[in-house]
């Protein structure tokens, strides 16, 4: 695992979407793995920055997202649907027809399937991922399997507390509390992983993450045996690494 150490969120933010350029730019038909939550919001920001500016294009890019919230429609603000058409997907030259972002209504053991029908025939070239305070990727709750592929998920409460505090206006039962998710084994089949981790509330996370033995109770240390990972973690969140 490639360790950088940053000082800030906006920094972290940055440097990540230098990396994200730099697969889009050498690959025009990449699929992107993409990620919801706070982390990503200004790296997302930046690339629509960049796309205006630079005119970087997306119009043969695919993207695959981690996850998505049960019993919420797509046109739900707090959906991770609605999320990535407000905070990126808008905004660029995307052809809607090539983003996808598991659904969470319906049935969902088709969706499961079709969802992880659709990950094989489409390997991913970069996975952006953020990590939740108890060392989640995607919403792999700790417990979860490392062979574990997309499925459903009844969320831990301390997810529903970051999320309620983050989104949904606070109101801790507007949280949904199962969703749908990419599994560990769909994540680690991505060529390459990029995680970003900012604030001392991801600090354990992160030490469990990179330098603590493997373990299914911290998911994201699965990590620990991808070929190619990059963790960019700010200062705060690469606060009790031993090997910065
Ligand atoms: O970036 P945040 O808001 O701290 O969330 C961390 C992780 O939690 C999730 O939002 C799910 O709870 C993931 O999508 C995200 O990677």
């Amino acid at each position: 695992m490639k360790v950088i150490v940053v000082k800030n969120y906006e920094e972290a933010s940055q440097k990540a979407c230098e990396i994200m350029l730099d697969i889009v730019k050498s690959n025009p038909q990449a699929n992107l793995g993409l990620a919801t939550g706070s982390t990503p919001v200004r790296m997302y920001e930046l690339m629509r920055e960049d796309h205006k500016k630079n005119g970087t294009s997306y119009k043969d890019i695919k993207t695959f997202n981690l996850d998505e919230y049960f019993g919420l429609d797509q046109s739900h603000p707090q959906s991770y649907h609605y999320f990535m058409c407000h905070n990126l997907f808008n905004e660029l030259d995307i052809n809607m027809e090539n983003v996808h972002v598991p659904k969470g209504q319906g049935n969902i053991d088709e969706e499961c399937e079709s969802y992880n029908k659709l990950l094989q025939e489409n390997p991913i070239d970069i996975q952006l991922l953020g990590i939740g305070s108890n060392g989640h990727i995607g919403f792999n709750e700790p417990g979860t399997p490392f062979d574990s592929v997309t499925h459903k998920v009844d969320l831990k409460q301390s997810t529903i507390e970051d999320n309620a505090r983050l989104f949904f206006d606070g109101k801790i039962e507007d949280v949904p509390t199962q969703a749908v998710s990419m599994g560990i084994a769909n994540i680690m089949a991505a060529k390459k992983v990029l995680l970003i981790a900012c604030g001392e509330g991801k600090a354990k996370a992160v030490y469990g993450m990179a330098e603590a033995p493997k373990t299914i109770d911290l998911p994201a240390s699965a990590l620990q045996d991808h070929p190619d990972c990059i963790l960019i973690a700010d200062e705060a969140a690469a606060s009790l690494l031993k090997n910065k």
